[in-house]
């Protein structure tokens, strides 16, 4: 199969080009997946943005609508990276909620915070970042009136404890909205996303020294849970009930999960 060639427009002045050999990096523990975050962090909006042509911006709209969140809550963010969901939910919620954005990746953080000083809009001085790990969430029962977590859940190794973690924190009645990459039982959509992911994703990323982290990121995939296996884990998590839509031809899936 013919790999495609890209000339890449230089979206951070080349600082990240690195020459080939590409390092395969062990990914599988928590550390690892830490020091990945924090090594893409500089490149990491821009490359979402370049790889999915700005649709990763409907998805994760889409998602914080769907958790619920509205004027004057208290909300969270799991996995918060460099902030997407959290301004999301900072514009629902408004100046007179909260957004608390929780990550355990220190250079993620700092894009994050980097971004909110540059933002003039009054609502996004209500988000609060804190760094820590989603399975060990350091807030009481039952304290948010929603929560986000966005391209998280895949990503934490006791996606279970974590999904325990959030439902323990949010009020009764109230919901989660887990967005991420569909892990697809349909063959066609299966061999599609696998196929953009070799021959644009990894191929864009290699260009910026990354491709053993995006080839992470198709191994995360096929490593995920399907629709049906997370509505299912939500519920043995504690959540009352658990829906997941496919969204986006079946490349991207939410799922939500009232508490
Ligand atoms: C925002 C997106 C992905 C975030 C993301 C999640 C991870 O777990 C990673 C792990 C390792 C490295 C990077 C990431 C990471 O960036 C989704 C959009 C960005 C994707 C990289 C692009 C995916 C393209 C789709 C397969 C096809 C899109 C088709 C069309 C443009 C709608
Ligand atoms: C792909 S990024 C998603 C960032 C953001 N939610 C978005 O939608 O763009 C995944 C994020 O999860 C964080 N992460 C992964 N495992 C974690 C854990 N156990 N605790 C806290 N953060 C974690 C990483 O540091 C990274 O910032």
């Amino acid at each position: 199969m013919a790999t495609l060639q890209f000339t890449l427009p230089s979206i951070t002045g080349g600082r990240h080009r690195r020459e080939s050999p590409t390092i395969l990096r062990p990914v599988r523990c928590t550390a690892d997946r830490q020091a990945l975050f924090n090594r893409i962090a500089p490149v990491y909006d821009n490359l979402n943005d370049l790889l999915s042509l700005g649709r990763h911006r409907v998805w994760k709209r889409m998602s914080v609508s769907w958790s619920g969140a509205k004027e004057g809550d208290t909300v969270l963010d799991v996995c918060c990276g460099s902030g997407d969901l959290a301004f999301l939910l900072s514009e629902k919620v408004g100046i007179s909620g909260k957004v608390i954005a929780l990550d355990f990746s220190k250079e993620q953080l700092q894009i994050a915070a980097s971004r909110q000083r540059k933002r003039s809009r009054a609502c996004y001085k209500n988000i609060e970042w804190i760094e820590g790990d989603a399975v060990d969430l350091p807030f009481s029962d039952s304290s948010f009136d929603a929560a986000t977590i966005g391209y998280g859940l895949r990503n934490v190794v006791d996606r279970k404890k974590a999904l325990e973690e959030m439902c323990r924190v949010l009020k009764p009645g109230t919901k989660v909205s887990v967005l991420d990459f569909n892990k697809s039982t349909n063959p066609l959509t299966s061999s599609i996303q696998d196929w953009m992911i070799d021959n644009v994703v990894v191929p864009v990323a290699s260009g910026y020294g990354l491709a053993s982290e995006y080839q992470y990121l198709k191994n995360s995939i096929k490593e995920y849970l399907t629709g049906c296996e997370l509505e299912k884990l939500a519920l043995q998590a504690g959540f009352s009930e658990a829906k997941h839509y496919e969204i986006s031809t079946g490349f991207m899936g939410n799922l939500v999960a009232t508490r």
